[in-house]
């Protein structure tokens, strides 16, 4: 592969995926150019400062190392196109919010854009590697943009290649990934394309771990996992519901089925509600895809696994507004973490938006502290035209705080949303000292010591664990009748 040791690598779309992606891959092949661009100038800039665009935990140094080395980020795409032999289309796909498929449907227009942009530029062979998340057969709609437009003597390969690296753990996710899927055409040229692109990822993947699959079953599996993963946080947090209601303890219940190497330990870790920019769409979308290929019973089989998400974020926040004698109103009320997890500042799709939105609603007034989302983000997700109350009453009602401490001054309750591992560690004899009694916190991510917590005097509610209302006396409810 001589011919390969000064490939050029190009990615559209310099976001969550594209800029980790790019950077961990320039960081372990130094013999690729790569350049991430973007028509968003802001973005560029700020990859090209020294705060990037996203928070990602090791991200600064990889980015550091290879920046202005082998690893560019840039507005000018028509010069990348032009210049590179593998260009990824790393742009987002949202689920659609206008037309067929509102609601639904993954929205491919910056897909579409991008092959667009590549169709129109290219003066020389590309391979096209799909490594935004699509529906099945995403690739052969690339594929007739990319012929439609195709000057003489060119030629196209596309691949798929979709991205599992999550949020918070992104560097360690694609040095360590468990496999790289690739998928291509089951002709010799598609079996070369792909071979070019496992020839990239071998610096660094042991090529046993790099599945090749044809292009459909690739696509297919990346909107397969993502359900899979949903789905065994919605089945955890139904359990969690079964549990408060009888006195079981969902964290005993996930340990005693997790042990089962069948099943396994993973996210079975039960919340407020799963959030993040993926699962929600991506499961819509298989849904989508399900309905359009009248295959009912299995689109709603996957649906449920939303339902279940979307009844858990309102059951924890209808559970805040009962304990507090079911009213909220004019009660000041502390929300710790606004992210959709911890070690990142996204908030898409976060649940910390839903019990926020219904806490105003009822007129609470709140004090959010989050160590890495910027405040004009809190604010603008809580204005968003999705949430009823009108800007001006969020923006009286909301306060951002940049300390957990002043967040908590005079609260009636404390509301954790995101398991960021700085909440465990607080001095909570302090925070209690500086609330209106009776103090109360609504543990979403399980993850404080409610034992302790109640020592100190404070009335603590978890998902997954009933505890008396009073307090301070650790035992169970009433069980009721089987
Ligand atoms: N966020 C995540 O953790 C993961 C996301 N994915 C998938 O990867 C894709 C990208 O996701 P994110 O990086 O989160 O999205 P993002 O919204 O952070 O980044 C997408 C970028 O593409 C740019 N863009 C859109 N159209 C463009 C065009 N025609 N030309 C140049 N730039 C353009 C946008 O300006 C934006 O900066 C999605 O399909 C997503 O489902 C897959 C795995 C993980
Ligand atoms: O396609 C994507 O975008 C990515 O979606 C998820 O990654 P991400 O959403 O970044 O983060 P996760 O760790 O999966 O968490 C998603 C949500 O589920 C919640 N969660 C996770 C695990 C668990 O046990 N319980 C639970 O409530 C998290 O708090 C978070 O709100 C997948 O884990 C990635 O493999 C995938 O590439």
């Amino acid at each position: 592969m001589d011919s390969l040791t000064v490939m050029k690598v190009c990615c559209i779309g310099a976001g969550y995926v594209g800029g980790p992606t790019c950077a961990v891959m320039a960081l372990k092949c130094p013999d690729i150019q790569v350049t991430v661009v973007d028509r968003s100038s802001e973005r560029i800039a700020q990859w090209n400062s020294d705060k990037l665009p996203i928070y990602e935990p090791g991200l600064d140094d990889v980015v550091k190392k290879c920046r202005n080395v082998n690893l560019f980020f840039s507005t000018d795409i028509e010069t990348a196109i032009k210049e590179a032999d593998l260009i990824f289309i790393s742009v987002n796909t949202p689920t659609k919010n206008f037309g067929n498929g509102k609601g639904r449907a993954a929205d491919l227009k910056y897909v579409e854009s991008a092959a667009r942009m590549i169709a129109e530029i290219a003066q020389s062979n590309k391979i096209v590697v799909e490594k935004s998340t699509v529906p099945v057969r995403a690739a052969e709609s690339i594929m007739h943009i990319l012929h439609a437009n195709q000057r003489p003597g060119i030629r196209y390969d596309i691949l798929s290649n979709p991205e599992f690296l999550a949020e918070g753990t992104a560097i360690e996710d694609l040095v360590h990934a468990d496999r790289v899927l690739i998928g291509g055409e089951e002709t010799p040229e598609g079996h070369k394309a792909v071979e070019k692109l496992s020839w990239i990822y071998e610096h660094w993947i042991p090529k046993k771990n790099i599945l090749t699959t044809n292009t459909w079953s690739s696509e297919l599996s990346k909107l397969a996992a993502n359900a899979f993963l949903a789905q065994r946080i919605s089945s955890i947090n139904s359990l969690s519901a079964v549990c408060e209601a009888t006195g079981a303890d969902v964290s005993e219940v996930a340990r005693a089925v997790g042990l089962d190497s069948r099943i396994g330990a993973k996210f079975l870790q039960a919340s407020v509600g799963f959030g993040g920019s993926c699962f929600q769409k991506d499961i819509l979308n298989l849904v989508y895809i399900c309905e359009g290929l009248n295959l009912p019973e299995v689109a709603a089989y996957w649906q449920q696994v939303i339902d279940m998400n979307e009844y858990q974020k309102s059951r924890f926040s209808q559970k805040i507004i009962e304990s507090l004698f079911n009213t909220v109103s004019d009660k000041r009320i502390s929300i710790f973490g606004f992210a959709f997890k911890k070690n990142t500042g996204d908030t898409r799709e976060t649940p910390a938006i839903t019990v926020c939105k219904t806490l105003l609603e009822e007129g609470a007034k709140l004090d959010i502290y989050d160590p890495k989302v910027e405040p004009e983000q809190i604010i603008d997700d809580l204005t968003h035209p999705c949430v009823t109350e009108s800007p001006e009453s969020v923006k009286k009602a909301v306060q951002i705080h940049s300390d957990p401490y002043s967040a908590v001054r005079g609260t009636h309750a404390i509301v954790l949303c995101t398991e960021w591992d700085e909440f465990v560690t607080l001095d909570y004899k302090r925070i209690y000292q500086s609330m209106m009694k009776p103090a109360y916190i609504f543990d979403g991510r399980k993850i404080l010591d409610h034992e302790r917590l109640q020592q100190i005097g404070f009335h603590v509610q978890t998902i997954g664990k009933r505890y008396q209302r009073t307090g301070l006396n650790r035992s169970w409810g009433s069980v009721p009748q089987l």
